[in-house]
């Protein structure tokens, strides 16, 4: 949906985040599309205040929904042309959907907790010029309607599967304190608004209140886009996967990236 932003205009923004205190697996439905997914390309500069983001953790399940579509159209480039496309998207979201409840209720093996932490805001605000966003990535929370414009995963867990595994803390105790984002996506209409930022920011917060020393992120070596965001984030190289691994689950080769964190 290619826009001008003079087209435009841009409210306050509102950070949610999911999380829930259950052991957690992570689904990996869209991993390989979440990583291997270049942002390059922007769709829309429109500057928004971003001072007036907020936080917030929710359970309800039509935000999830939201969130899981926002995933969808954020890490498949699908062609407008395409037989069913619609039909198509649907069922990606449905999987992801279920996918990311399962993850929240903690019902995965391997996974202490996961948060899911979504940016929104009113509906009302966003132009109508964004009907597919704002058809697909709709919520409603106390009788207003808004739209899921960023979302990520924290999991605290020892490894993602599939994934380069990190190597800190080096002696692991009773309590995990490692911990991985995953399905960091933002709507490509607000792209380099700093909103993949906040929610990066916000996520080393719960990290650290969950007790996590090492926080890691996997990205694909081509994704010059998300590397630069987590790089700017304070995220410094560990690994990276052997071409023969990526070959071998058919993907672009990822690296593997860490933060340390201050407990507080
Ligand atoms: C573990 C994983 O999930 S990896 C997968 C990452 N997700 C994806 O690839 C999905 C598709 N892409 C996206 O959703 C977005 O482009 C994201 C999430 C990568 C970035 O979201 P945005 O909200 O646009 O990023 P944000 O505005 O916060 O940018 C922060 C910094 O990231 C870097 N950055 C972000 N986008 C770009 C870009 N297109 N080109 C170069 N640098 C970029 C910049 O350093 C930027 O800081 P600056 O604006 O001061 O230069």
């Amino acid at each position: 949906m290619a826009l001008t932003s003079s087209l435009c205009y841009f409210p306050p923004i509102t950070i949610h985040s999911y999380s829930c205190s259950f052991p957690i697996s992570i689904f990996s439905n869209l991993r390989t599309q979440i990583q291997s997914s270049s942002s390059s390309t922007n769709i829309c500069t429109q500057n928004i205040d971003t001072s007036l983001i907020t936080i917030a953790e929710s359970f309800y399940e039509d935000e999830l929904w939201a969130a899981s579509s926002l995933r969808v159209r954020s890490f498949n480039q699908f062609r407008p042309d395409t037989f069913g496309l619609q039909d198509h998207a649907r069922y990606l979201a449905e999987r992801e959907f279920e996918a990311l409840k399962e993850r929240i209720s903690g019902k995965k093996m391997g996974f202490r907790r996961v948060s899911c932490i979504n940016a929104s805001l009113p509906m009302s605000h966003i132009s109508t010029l964004y009907a597919d966003l704002c058809s697909s990535c709709k919520f409603s929370a106390s009788g207003e309607d808004r739209i899921v414009v960023g979302s990520l995963d924290l999991n605290q867990c020892l490894n993602l599967p599939d994934e380069i595994v990190g190597m800190k803390p080096k002696v692991s105790g009773v309590d995990i304190t490692r911990a991985y984002l995953s399905n960091v996506c933002v709507a490509s209409e607000l792209h380099r608004n700093g909103l993949a930022y906040a929610l990066l920011e916000k996520s080393k917060l719960v990290a650290r209140n969950w007790g996590i020393t090492d926080l890691y992120v996997h990205v694909a070596v081509d994704n010059e886009a998300a590397k630069k965001l987590y790089m700017k984030s304070g995220f410094v190289y560990e690994s990276d996967e052997p071409a023969w691994q990526a070959r071998f689950l058919d993907r672009p080769r990822r690296l593997l990236l860490w933060m340390g964190l201050s407990v507080t």
